[in-house]
């Protein structure tokens, strides 16, 4: 549909864009990202035939764009432009009729039934038709951008050109606006390019991206390919993470504040941020940490500062043990939405905690164990299990960044270190009588300050890996001996 072939040009004297090539399919939304000042405008000035370029060449389906008349262009290309909210005071219906402009023939350019339809249609779409009487500078800066829309929709264009179409529009109106193109493009084979200033809106809206910079083709590729963590931050000199869009599978970005780092620059979770007291084990860190959890509250993903490993009795028994768990949080001046919760049977006393120190970054296991509840799980089906107070819970605190699938490698390397344990311990499942794995509602919480070196692994022979199995070995194996030393000693007394 439009091809860019090594294009160059600029201003007068001022070169902008240099050796730009990239093509456009029919049907396709097409985004141009770019820092201010790359060139993003006077790219979209060239392609409408606004702005004349010094070297290479426009294709519009096929012919030069030189070769396009001024109304022959407007029957194919229909610009919103980011100055277009100048306000002048014709009403809406009669600025979005405008857009019928070149397709009128005749001497006296007669309005007819067919420019009526259109224009109804487009200010219904756009949501513009209720005010179609008011004058156009009455109205806020996002109606105002809606009208100037339906204006270049009233083209019945094929190919759209956008300039930050979602300036000026509330979110609402931003996914309207999208949701409608994205149609546009897929049932009536509309082109659609447009430039983006939000990442994440490109990321999730659009087919392909070209990434200037400069002036030049930096990337242009798919939405995945171009925003890419280290391209960005390359371009735009701004650090940001990227992750996956919860829902869509479209790429997004995070901005990172300076003040993250400001606050977290001297943060490290030890063994002085614990707090062991008979009825529950308490970790308050100066700030949210990143986690990932199966607690009875604060499961998943998530940010928390303040961890909870509460003591209950051995027949514990509860229809709704997170609500019964939030009113225990805040009977004990505990925020249950900013805390990851816990239960165990084990006594608290019998905690083992140890800080174990790695290459520039640490890592706190804290774990209670109790083992009579073990199950072997892969026997685990053949019984009806009940469920009891969570029996072994492992804290893990990394004093560093985790990448998602060091989390995710975090708890696979504490549970292969965990079943080590109940195999060198030879502990059973009283029902089978085979080697326990752990035990039927055993919890696990990953924390991470996220601040510090990149810890991008943690499986078993990753630096952090090795540290959690050496922890969490060491840490559970203790943890079973005193609880089991407890019991022993009960039934003797
Ligand atoms: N009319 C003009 N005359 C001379 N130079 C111009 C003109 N318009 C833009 N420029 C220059 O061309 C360069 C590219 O501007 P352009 O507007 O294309 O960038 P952009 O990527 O759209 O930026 P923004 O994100 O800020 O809108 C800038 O250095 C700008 O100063």
């Amino acid at each position: 549909m439009l091809e860019i072939e090594q294009l160059y040009g600029g201003y007068n004297d001022t070169a902008v864009l240099a050796n730009v090539s990239f093509q456009v399919r029919k049907g396709e939304l097409f985004g141009i990202l770019g820092p201010n000042g790359s060139g993003k405008t006077t790219l979209l000035k060239m392609i409408s035939g606004i702005l004349p370029y010094n070297r290479g060449n426009i294709l519009l389906k096929g012919q030069h764009l030189k070769k396009y008349s001024t109304k022959q262009l407007a029957k194919v290309i229909a610009v919103l432009s980011q100055h277009s909210s100048e306000a002048f005071s014709y009403s809406v219906r009669e600025t979005v009729s405008l857009g019928r402009y070149a397709h009128q023939s005749g001497f006296f350019n007669e309005w007819s039934k067919e420019d009526e339809a259109i224009v109804q249609d487009v200010m219904s779409w756009t949501g513009v038709a209720s005010f179609q009487d008011q004058p156009t500078h009455l109205l806020s800066g996002g109606e105002r951008q809606r009208v100037f829309l339906a204006q270049a929709l009233a083209q019945e264009p094929e190919i759209l050109l956008l300039d930050e179409p979602t300036n000026h529009l509330d979110l609402t109106y931003q996914k309207e606006l999208l949701d409608l193109l994205k149609k546009w493009t897929r049932e009536k084979g509309l082109t659609v390019v447009s430039i983006f200033h939000d990442l994440n809106l490109a990321g999730l809206y659009c087919d392909r991206l070209l990434l200037l910079e400069n002036g030049e083709v930096n990337r242009y590729d798919t939405p995945n390919e171009v925003l890419k963590q280290e391209t960005i931050e390359n371009v735009y000199h701004t650090e940001i993470r990227k992750h996956p869009h919860p829902i869509v599978p479209a790429p997004q970005v995070v901005l990172l504040p300076e003040s993250y780092y400001q606050n977290r620059k001297d943060m490290k979770i030890t063994t002085e941020n614990l707090t062991v007291s008979q009825e529950f084990i308490s970790l308050i860190a100066p700030m949210s940490l990143r986690t990932m959890s199966s607690g009875v509250t604060g499961s998943g993903m998530g940010w928390y500062h303040t961890f909870v490993n509460r003591h209950v009795d051995k027949d514990y028994n509860c229809s709704n043990p997170r609500e019964e768990m939030s009113e225990f949080l805040k009977a004990n001046g505990f925020e249950p939405s900013e805390t990851v919760g816990m239960m165990t049977a084990v006594y608290t006393e019998d905690v083992v905690y140890r800080l174990y120190e790695g290459a520039g970054f640490s890592l706190l296991v804290i774990v209670t164990a109790g083992v009579g509840n073990a199950v072997d799980v892969s026997k685990s089906h053949e019984q009806c299990g009940i469920l009891t107070p969570g029996t072994i819970n492992t804290w893990l605190f990394v004093n560093g960044e985790l990448t998602e699938e060091a989390f995710i490698q975090s708890v696979v390397t504490a549970t292969e270190a965990k079943v080590k344990v109940m195999h060198d311990m030879d502990i059973k499942d009283v029902n089978t009588g085979t080697i326990a794995t752990g035990t039927s509602t055993d919890s696990i919480l990953i924390a991470a300050t996220q601040k510090g070196k990149l810890l991008e692994y943690a499986g078993s022979i990753a630096p952090l890996g090795k540290l959690i199995g050496k922890g969490v070995y060491e840490c559970t194996k203790e943890a079973i001996v005193k609880s089991k030393e407890r019991r022993e000693k009960a039934y003797a007394d």
